[in-house]
């Protein structure tokens, strides 16, 4: 048996043309241009190049983008006073820090000053308790893309074994708790978990986020499993020769790939999603603040 191969970069294509048409409807209709701010501080390479894609991917769907690169010495005194003036400001319906910043600023200061009506990313407390109980509002934007390819890859999630693999804020638990909406039977697996091999077998689908280059291995899947793989990890690849690098994601693909059912590839599975998603969430930020009900094929 060879998996299919989820095609997250062609999914995340048809999502944004879905939120291109909400947004010219958002125009046509109410006079609304969604408009999504980006900050990032300091000069990480990769980091220039993912923000640079979420501004292009921004006015590809038709909404404002409004880009802000801070110099890495900025104070974090700046970055609030910036975080506050966005927060004030119609024309912005999502704001985005790109993480990590730099260790003179207090990441949680960041959060915490974010307007929970604009923090697109669903780092808020407030926004975290409405994905639990399912009240509309942004969801984490990596594991909303990963419903949603699980979803178009399996239909109905009820009674499902799902096994996400890491506990994180931004994607492990927001995962399982979406999943658990969906009425999949959760287990959250992380590094205390004992016999994670024996946990994989049973499961009908694992979400791998771990950050742990091909952990996941082949033997572990069930047969025709869906698979979802979170991971980005940047590795040594002398095969591609002397000092080249190459992505590969928490699962061991080629193996894997051999066993389940269906699989994301890293790079161009969950990647794409997530961007996809931010701007999907803008949209519903965008919605709710100006008592509009959100497009519901654009979140959970
Ligand atoms: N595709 C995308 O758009 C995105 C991809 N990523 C990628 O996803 C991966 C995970 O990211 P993130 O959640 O932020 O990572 P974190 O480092 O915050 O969390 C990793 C989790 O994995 C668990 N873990 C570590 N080692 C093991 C092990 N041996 N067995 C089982 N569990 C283990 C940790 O457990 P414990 O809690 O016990 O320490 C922790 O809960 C990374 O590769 C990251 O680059 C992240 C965001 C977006
Ligand atoms: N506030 C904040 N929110 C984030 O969501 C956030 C963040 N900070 N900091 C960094 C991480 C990382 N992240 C990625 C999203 C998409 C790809 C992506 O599209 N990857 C492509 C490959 C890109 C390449 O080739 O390098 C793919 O998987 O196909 C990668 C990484 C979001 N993050």
């Amino acid at each position: 048996m060879t998996a299919k191969i989820i095609d997250g970069k062609a999914f995340a294509a048809g999502l944004r043309e879905r939120i291109a048409e909400h947004v010219a409807r958002l125009k046509s209709e109410h006079g609304i241009t969604p408009g999504l701010a980006v900050i990032i501080v300091g000069h990480d390479p990769a980091s220039q190049v993912y923000v640079n894609n979420k501004a292009r991917q921004t006015k590809e769907v038709g909404m404002n983008s409004f880009k802000y690169e801070l110099p890495e010495d900025v104070s974090e005194d700046e970055v609030l006073a910036l975080i506050e003036e966005l927060n004030n400001r119609d024309d912005v319906n999502g704001i985005l820090c790109q993480l990590p910043v730099p260790k003179h600023i207090d990441e949680n200061k960041i959060i915490n000053a974010l307007s929970p009506a604009k923090d697109v990313d669903c780092f808020s407390p407030e926004n975290v308790g409405k994905v639990a109980i399912g009240l509309p509002g942004p969801v984490p934007c990596t594991p909303l893309g990963s419903l949603m390819l699980l979803r178009d890859e399996l239909g109905d999630l009820s009674g499902k074994n799902a096994v996400v693999i890491g506990r994180s804020n931004l994607v492990g638990k927001p995962m399982g708790a979406l999943l658990l909406r969906d009425s999949a039977t959760v287990t959250i697996a992380h590094s205390r978990t004992q016999d994670l091999p024996a946990i994989c077998a049973a499961a009908d689908i694992i979400v791998a986020a771990v950050g742990r280059p091909e952990m996941v291995k082949g033997d572990w899947i069930k047969p025709g499993a869906t698979v979802i793989d979170v991971g980005i990890n940047r590795v040594n690849a002398p095969e591609k020769g002397e000092g080249k690098t190459k992505l590969v994601g928490d699962v061991e693909y080629s193996e894997a790939a051999k066993v389940a059912g269906a699989i994301t590839p890293v790079p161009g599975g969950v990647g794409p999603m997530t961007i996809a998603c931010l701007l999907a969430n803008t949209v519903t930020t965008a919605c709710l603040a100006n008592g509009l009900t959100p497009p519901s094929d654009l979140t959970a």
